[in-house]
């Protein structure tokens, strides 16, 4: 069995600066993990600061809120710009981002420009979209991380680890926000299944099977 290394040591501040992603599914504990991470960074008395974009209106306007209602104050951005520019002559040492997939490709730089300054930047963002399709710039934010940890949720269908998020609604646009209305973390072959039957509830796509 593998299992994966503590990352405890990002909590102790080295010298230099480095860029960590959390990624995976919706409901796979992404906003969990990078409010987790960022509340011991400020009982380190670390400076922290944390930006989503302005698109995702959930649950809070300015606050990253998580499926189980954690949350941590955070500033809401129209564009990856704003974000340096709102870093102009502040001095935080750790900067968090949330929902990393909506941002423009203007954020890989931010964040190796950030980083390169010796600030540790956490990242969480969905890796796929509801097709399965890589979202926006976060494979490139992948590739640039020192630190990446992929996070699972539960398949909503057969209690399996899910990696995916599956659209229960027939909408094709990329960008639709929502919640448990909208979508659910299927494993790879209930979400396959439930994409090949156009039908979006799994118990009658699983009716004849044991689960
Ligand atoms: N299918 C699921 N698998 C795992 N957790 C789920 C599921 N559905 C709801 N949850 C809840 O969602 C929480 C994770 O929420 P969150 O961190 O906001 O996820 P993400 O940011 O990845 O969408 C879990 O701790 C759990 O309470
Ligand atoms: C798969 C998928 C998701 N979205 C939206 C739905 C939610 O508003 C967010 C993801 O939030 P979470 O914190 O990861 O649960 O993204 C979308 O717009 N398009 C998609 O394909
Ligand atoms: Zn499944």
């Amino acid at each position: 069995m593998h299992i994966e290394p503590t990352i405890h040591h990002l909590d102790h501040p080295v010298e230099g600066g480095w860029i960590e992603v959390v990624c995976g599914s919706m409901f796979s504990g992404k906003t969990e993990e990078l409010i987790r991470r960022l509340t011991r960074a400020k009982i380190a008395r670390q400076s922290v600061q944390i930006f989503k974009p302005a698109i995702d209106t959930r649950y809070d306007d300015q606050k990253v809120v998580s499926h189980n209602q954690n949350e941590i104050d955070s500033i809401a951005v129209e564009k990856a710009s704003d974000i340096l520019t709102l870093l102009k002559e502040k001095n935080y040492q750790v900067i968090g981002i949330d929902e990393a997939q909506f941002f423009d490709k203007e954020l890989l730089n931010i964040c190796q420009i950030l980083a390169n300054q010796g600030k540790r930047i956490v990242i969480a963002g969905l890796d796929m979209d509801f097709a399965g399709k890589p979202f926006g710039i976060m494979p490139q934010l992948l590739a640039i991380a020192e630190y990446v940890t992929k996070v699972h949720a539960i398949c909503m269908c057969c209690g399996k680890v899910a990696a995916y998020s599956f659209r229960l609604t027939p909408s094709k646009q990329k960008i639709l926000l929502g919640e448990k209305t909208e979508y659910e973390a299927r494993c790879r072959k209930c979400f396959v299944k439930g994409n090949l039957n156009l039908e979006t509830d799994c118990k009658e796509v699983f009716k004849d099977e044991v689960l």
